[in-house]
């Protein structure tokens, strides 16, 4: 798509996001990524994408891509380009990535209140976590866009009966009946507007005052004294210390009220991923403008599948998580694939391989990724290799086990001497009762009181809480 030359700057350009209909017209003659939009097109219909949904009514589908097509970028090329740069920094340790956010974004949850409490949640952790690491943390939400789930299963029982998987709400209802999991190609634009209401809260908190360090220490300080715990408390007061001697020294905290934050999601469903990819004007590249983050998971990373192509084919920074049975050279052939620049930030290796097995499983992949002279970001997400089904039936979590695959990971980067990068975890902010333990000693006859994911167990607040303190404490020991 090559745009006239001349005239006016045009409010989309400027941005560094070309639409497909938009011409902009601003005196230079932009790079043509037309070439490189159709090819990603044309791989759709060409290469095998896991874990989509049987949409019923294609011509439905087919009407919603357009729409989705015609809809401005919900995030643009130049934020990804920053995110990509401040990942480069978490891969050499001078920056720590923070992802969290729910397992599956519900629209009934995009409230204000929800959006509120979870960014809150983790500008705590945050605040607790740059202590710790003595470098700035790096805030993604797994939000704005975290509406598809990959399943295990596509079918579901209850008492004798059968029917389709929920898949998230950008595809199918939680509720069990028929026409419910009936998947409804009118859900990824519900999905679209519901990232977008989501990021416009999100600008405004992390923009508009909310996120001013001194509230954010206030709040810490209010979790600490609740929660009777010492070592916690010499953490928040060793960072009250940190603050008066930073204002003693003039530090100017007004320039504090203001942080960067990202939004991720896994890059699951093709239908609503494709048509938000759209040229950056600036470089003629691809981008997937809805989100600056997105991962492609466990179940769909298949080296010659649709869902590793569609990644190859962007330039955000992407993710791709790994399980305890990863095969090493599959591992490096993604790297060819994913990032066969070698640029900075580009990749980043979300590890996911369980508490017991995260000692044996992850030193030699480390070990070769760093040997083949790729650098990646590694990334910790210690929820999805910990998941149990509890006696009272419930699928959960042990904060202990959570805890303890976040030490594994810091200990086999330790002793590789390689760099660990951040963490990546289930959360919300409200007070639920999906994972067991932590200091609450949540068990199992507690889990029925207030669990509300309809996918995944998340950390309420105060595991969150909890868990920054302590990895905050790991990475003061690094
Ligand atoms: O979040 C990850 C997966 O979508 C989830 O663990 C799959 O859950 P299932 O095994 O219940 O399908
Ligand atoms: C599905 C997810 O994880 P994984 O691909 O690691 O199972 C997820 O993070 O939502």
């Amino acid at each position: 798509m090559r745009t006239p030359a001349g005239g006016t700057r045009s409010g989309v350009y400027a941005y560094g996001v070309n639409t497909r209909t938009v011409t902009a017209d601003v005196g230079l003659e932009p790079a043509d990524g037309s070439e490189a939009l159709a090819a990603l097109t044309a791989a759709a219909s060409e290469l095998e994408a896991s874990q989509q949904p049987a949409w019923p009514d294609t011509a439905a589908l087919a009407e919603v891509i357009e729409t989705l097509s015609s809809y401005p970028p919900l995030v643009f090329a130049g934020e990804c380009d920053i995110l990509t740069d401040r990942m480069a920094k978490a891969a050499v340790g001078e920056a720590f990535v923070l992802q969290g956010g729910d397992c599956a974004e519900t629209f009934a949850s995009a409230t204000a209140d929800n959006i509120r409490d979870r960014i809150k949640t983790i500008l705590q952790m945050a605040a607790v976590l740059t202590y710790g690491a003595s470098v700035p943390v790096v805030k993604i939400g797994r939000m704005a866009g975290q509406y598809a789930k990959p399943r295990s299963s596509t079918v579901e029982t209850r008492e004798g009966v059968t029917l389709p998987a929920f898949r998230g709400d950008m595809v199918n209802d939680f509720a069990f009946h028929e026409t419910a999991r009936v998947p409804d190609p009118q859900r990824l634009v519900r999905a679209y507007h519901a990232s977008s209401a989501t990021l416009n809260l999100v600008r405004a908190f992390t923009t508009g005052g909310f996120a001013d360090l001194r509230h954010v220490h206030d709040w810490n300080r209010g979790f600490v004294a609740n929660s009777a715990n010492q070592r916690y408390e010499k953490i928040a007061k060793d960072i009250d210390k940190a603050m008066k001697f930073m204002a003693a020294c003039g530090a100017d905290f007004d320039a504090m009220r203001t942080v960067e934050f990202y939004a991720a999601h896994e890059a699951l469903l093709l239908d609503y991923e494709r048509p938000l990819t759209r040229i950056d004007s600036r470089s003629g590249r691809l981008y997937d403008t809805s989100g600056h983050f997105v991962w492609v998971g466990e179940r769909t990373r298949q080296l010659d599948g649709a869902h590793v192509d569609f990644v190859s084919r962007i330039s955000n920074p992407i993710g791709v998580k790994l399980g305890p049975k990863a095969d090493i050279d599959e591992v490096l052939r993604l790297i060819d694939k994913v990032d066969p620049n070698r640029t900075p930030g580009r990749l980043t290796f979300i590890t996911r391989m369980g508490a017991g097995t995260i000692r044996d499983a992850l030193p030699a992949i480390v070990d070769k990724v760093t040997a083949s002279g790729a650098t990646v970001t590694w990334i910790c997400d210690p929820m999805h290799g910990n998941t149990f089904e509890s006696p009272s039936g419930y699928k959960t979590r042990d904060f202990e086990d959570i805890v303890e695959e976040v030490r594994g990971f810091f200990e086999v980067h330790q002793s590789l001497g390689t760099v660990p990068g951040g963490i990546h975890v289930e959360l919300t902010g409200n007070d639920v009762t999906e994972c067991l333990g932590g200091a609450e000693k949540i068990i199992d006859s507690d889990l029925e009181k207030r669990y509300e994911s309809l996918c995944d167990p998340r950390l309420n607040h105060q595991q969150s809480l909890e868990l920054a303190f302590l990895v905050a404490e790991m990475l003061g020991q690094a």
